[in-house]
């Protein structure tokens, strides 16, 4: 048993189990909150981590699952792993139960966690991080991660000394001091949740096909002006400048796909937490990621039609309209919107 700090998983869905499997397999002191299925599932067959060409297997006895809060006591940094839907759920069980002073590290998708969690969780100490990849789930507690990437985490004494095991690793965590322009550089890249759970296809199939990554492309050249507006320059996490990726997103289908899509390494069963939230009828991230686009937008006057119709057409499909969509039929959507027309 590791004599570092404990950190609890609050959320052990796929960010969570990848995240708690991969510590816990450095020997790091990690303990996870979930659902009673996962729980069941911990005590039945344990649990798989894959990725980065390792994997580990962890017996029943290896971990410590659990549905109940109150496991929350003891822990010196909790990891925010739920969808930020459930923010507030979690908020009161953390409230509830966690010392005053927790270390709060939400690794969720977004760009205002921490101003929104703050008010939720007062007198917690609330750190941002950034999960750059992708990972399924084929079973509750059987995780693999499918994309390229390492997590980085705004800088924080605390968290540096928690995870300063995992240097050697294959799964390093990096700290930053301008960790708002990481987390709009990743925004960047989830304006494509919602294409990919509207196009009902893997991510490589959708990003193979130029159709799908020019309204990606759209979607971005949206934000960066938004960004330019707000005077955000969005940091450089992989070899090009974010704001040459819409162009390079419109490159003929042979060039990107032996380029982007195996510098990314996504694998071909890759989809986005967008696509789970489909597949599972819940509610979806769209207002803390397209959503937040347009919200900038229209407070600096930027005009934002394609991440309008986007967002649209997914908070239609939560209410039961149709999901799955052609690229073709969303490009002739946001045409129509941006000449004036209802989408
Ligand atoms: N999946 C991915 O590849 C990536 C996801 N992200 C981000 O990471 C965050 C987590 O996403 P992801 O892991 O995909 O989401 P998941 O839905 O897979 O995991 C979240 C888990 O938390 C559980 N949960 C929610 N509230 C509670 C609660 N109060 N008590 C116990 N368990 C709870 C959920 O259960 P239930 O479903 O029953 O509500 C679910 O099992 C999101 O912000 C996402 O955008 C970032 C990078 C990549
Ligand atoms: C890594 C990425 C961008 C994959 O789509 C993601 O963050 C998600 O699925 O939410």
């Amino acid at each position: 048993m590791s004599a570092g700090p404990r950190i609890v998983i609050f959320g052990a869905g796929s960010i969570g189990c990848h995240v708690g499997l991969t510590w816990l397999a450095a020997g790091l002191d990690i303990r996870f909150v979930g659902r009673p299925s996962v729980v069941q599932a911990a005590a039945d067959e344990g649990a798989c981590v894959e990725g980065d060409d390792e994997s580990h297997l962890f017996a029943p006895m290896d971990l410590v699952v659990s549905d109940r809060p109150d496991i929350l006591a003891d822990a010196d940094i909790i990891a925010l792993c739920v969808k930020t839907t459930d923010d507030l759920e979690a908020a009161r069980a953390i409230t509830a139960h966690a010392r005053p002073g927790t270390i709060i590290l939400s690794l969720q998708n977004g760009v205002e966690n921490a101003s929104r969690l703050q008010p939720l969780l007062p007198g917690m100490t609330i750190v941002e991080g950034m999960v750059p990849y992708n990972v399924i789930r084929p079973t509750p507690t059987h995780v693999r991660k499918t994309s390229a990437g390492n997590i980085i985490v705004a800088r924080n004494a605390v968290l540096e000394a928690a995870l300063a095991p995992l240097k050697s690793t294959a799964s390093p965590v990096e700290f930053v001091d301008e960790m708002r322009a990481v987390k709009w550089s990743k925004l960047l890249l989830n304006l494509n949740n919602p294409l990919n759970a509207l196009s009902g296809l893997t991510l490589h199939e959708q990003l193979s096909d130029c159709a799908w990554r020019r309204l990606l492309a759209t979607l971005q050249s949206e934000c960066l002006e938004v960004m330019s507006a707000e005077d955000i320059e969005p940091a450089k996490l992989g070899p090009l400048p974010p704001r040459l990726i819409p162009h390079f997103l419109t490159t003929p289908d042979w060039f990107f796909n032996r380029t982007g899509l195996k510098l990314q390494k996504i694998t071909r069963d890759a989809r986005s937490s967008m696509a789970d939230d489909f597949a599972a009828g819940r509610r979806t991230e769209i207002d803390f990621l397209n959503g937040t686009v347009v919200g900038h937008g229209r407070r600096h006057g930027v005009p934002c039609p394609a991440n309008e119709t986007v967002v649209d057409l997914v908070k239609h499909a939560e209410c039961g309209a149709r999901k799955s969509w052609k690229a073709g039929e969303i490009a002739e959507l946001i045409n129509r919107r941006m000449a004036g027309g209802a989408s």
